[in-house]
């Protein structure tokens, strides 16, 4: 593989945006890296003490089409250390972003309460829709949802792949100051667009749908996503969960949505979906923001979702399965 060197940064004025970014898994390290080449006040804020001493060290490398790119610009805390406030040149964040996995959200919100009145905008990068059921409780004033259609991989610590090219699509839940829309639109990443929607609902019920009904029946049967176009059992069965999810979610356009999920499935098709990976892993999954969400929204319309029901169970009930072999090991 080649080494390519460091990125530069591009001087936008004489102002930096300051940006937070919390969780430095898959999506966190991606974004750090990209977001870097347009700033230099950047801060990844890791989950583990270990994660952010071996970035500081070893420098953040972000691989892609075979290169590696030593990222530079990206500083690195401990989010215990951020959220003690021993961080003193951090007087401010402009642009907070989260890229923890959604059960991992509550913790998150509920220890950035020290320092909620230094946040001037939050951005959520999850999927599924669970988070946005804790919007009520943020006194932040600006507050935005995006969906990330990359692919990205953690390798180790310091490591990440960039391993499909997409876009991150975002949109205001509540505008404020517009301090978001400041900071993205004058950045110019080729590799990785950045694109504000108009209404966060759509947004986030496209992209529901698809999670909802590609990723656990490729869990359930251990399968890729094209897998499912392909062999007409499990294409009838992703299009039974495809119609429960539109009559609770009230889609209008459901033939347009029903394209989109095909083609989402055939464009990543060689891809193990983020639920099977967690079942291999024998991982916690993000079901109880997709399915349980779909469930929840479906008790307080009073709409009948049996196929949904019982998919969610098969998951929940393979999860319990993980913990028990956790506490026998
Ligand atoms: N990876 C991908 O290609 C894509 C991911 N997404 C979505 O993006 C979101 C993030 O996914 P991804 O990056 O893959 O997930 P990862 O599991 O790779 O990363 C999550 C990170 O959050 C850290 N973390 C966990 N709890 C906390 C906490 N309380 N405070 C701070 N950090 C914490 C984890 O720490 P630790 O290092 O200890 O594990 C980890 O570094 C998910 O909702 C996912 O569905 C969407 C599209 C594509
Ligand atoms: C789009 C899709 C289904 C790609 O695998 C995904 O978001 C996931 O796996 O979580």
């Amino acid at each position: 593989m080649e080494e390519c060197g460091t990125i530069f940064i591009k001087k936008q004025g004489a102002r930096q945006v300051k940006y937070v970014i919390i969780g430095s898994g898959s999506i966190g390290m991606l974004l750090s890296s990209y977001l870097a080449q347009q700033t230099n006040s950047l801060l990844l804020a890791t989950h583990r003490n270990i994660q952010a001493n071996q970035i500081e060290q070893k420098g953040l490398h972000l691989v892609h089409t075979d290169k590696i790119t030593k990222v530079q610009h990206v500083r690195t805390s401990s989010c215990s250390a951020l959220l003690k406030n021993n961080l003193t040149d951090i007087e401010t964040i402009d642009v907070m972003i989260i890229a923890v996995k959604s059960h991992q959200v509550k913790q998150v919100l509920e220890d950035l309460k020290g320092i909620e009145h230094k946040v001037a905008s939050i951005l959520f990068l999850q999927n599924g829709m669970g988070h946005t059921e804790m919007f009520h409780d943020i006194s932040i004033p600006e507050v935005a949802v995006g969906v990330v259609e990359h692919g990205a991989m953690r390798t180790n610590d310091w490591t990440v792949y960039h391993t499909g090219v997409g876009r991150l699509r975002w949109s205001y839940v509540q505008a404020g100051k517009k301090v978001i829309e400041t900071a993205f639109s004058p950045l110019r990443l080729n590799e990785f667009p950045i694109l504000q929607e108009k209404n966060w609902i759509p947004l986030l019920h496209s992209k529901l749908i698809v999670n909802a009904c590609v990723n656990p029946l490729t869990a359930l049967l251990m399968v890729k996503n094209g897998q499912l176009l392909e062999n007409k059992y499990y294409l009838n069965m992703m299009s039974q969960v495809f119609d429960e999810a539109c009559t609770v979610l009230e889609t209008s356009e459901k033939d347009q949505m029903w394209e989109y999920v095909r083609d989402v499935c055939q464009k990543t098709s060689s891809n193990s979906s983020s639920m099977l990976l967690d079942f291999e892993k024998k991982r916690k999954t993000e079901i109880d923001s997709i399915l349980g969400y779909l469930l929840r929204q479906a008790a307080n319309k009073k709409i009948h979702a049996p196929i949904i029901a019982y998919l969610h169970d098969a998951i929940k009930g393979k999860e319990v399965e993980f913990r028990e072999g956790e506490v026998e090991s």
